[in-house]
């Protein structure tokens, strides 16, 4: 049996208190993904925790230092199912430092509005990815 792929991305928002705003980052491979928006992140390396590998991929891809929030709850500990070889978990995030730029794996970034939920919606993201943003979109609605 293949191990489970263990992805982890990052909902950057403007603030974890009273978030409106999330940032979001387009693909620039491979063929099938690109062009896509996704939730900046990667795999988890080996020897790595989750959290780690997050605060690795957001520096490395843009630049940034973030405080982690809450995580996005998918009912089940490995995280929202990518596909039959992957799941990502994905934490609320703010900036504490860096400016987010396209440094590597995407072309362009994004904040989009979360008052506006056809704003998230209506961009191309990896199909895997629509049940996340619309439980992130209701959960920014009402909070628990
Ligand atoms: N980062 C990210 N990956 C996603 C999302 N949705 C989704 O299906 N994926 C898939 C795409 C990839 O097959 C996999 C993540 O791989 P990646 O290419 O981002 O990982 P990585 O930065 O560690 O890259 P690499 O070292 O393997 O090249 O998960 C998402 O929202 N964010």
């Amino acid at each position: 049996m293949t191990a489970l792929i263990n992805v982890v991305g990052a909902a950057v928002v403007d603030s974890l208190e009273a978030p409106t705003r999330l940032l979001v980052a387009r693909r620039t491979a491979p063929p099938q993904f690109a062009g896509m928006w996704e939730f900046p992140g990667g795999k988890v390396e080996a020897g790595e925790t989750a959290e780690a590998a997050l605060h690795r991929e957001l520096a490395e891809e843009l630049g940034i230092e973030v405080q982690l929030g809450p995580e996005l709850d998918s009912g089940n500990t490995t995280g929202w199912t990518l596909n039959e070889r992957a799941s990502m978990r994905v934490w609320f995030a703010e900036l504490t430092s860096g400016e987010p730029r396209a440094l590597e794996d995407h072309d362009e970034l994004r904040w989009v509005s979360l008052a506006d939920s056809d704003e998230a919606l209506g961009l191309p993201w990896i199909p895997a990815d629509l049940p996340i943003v619309r439980a992130l979109l209701s959960r920014v609605a009402a909070p628990a």
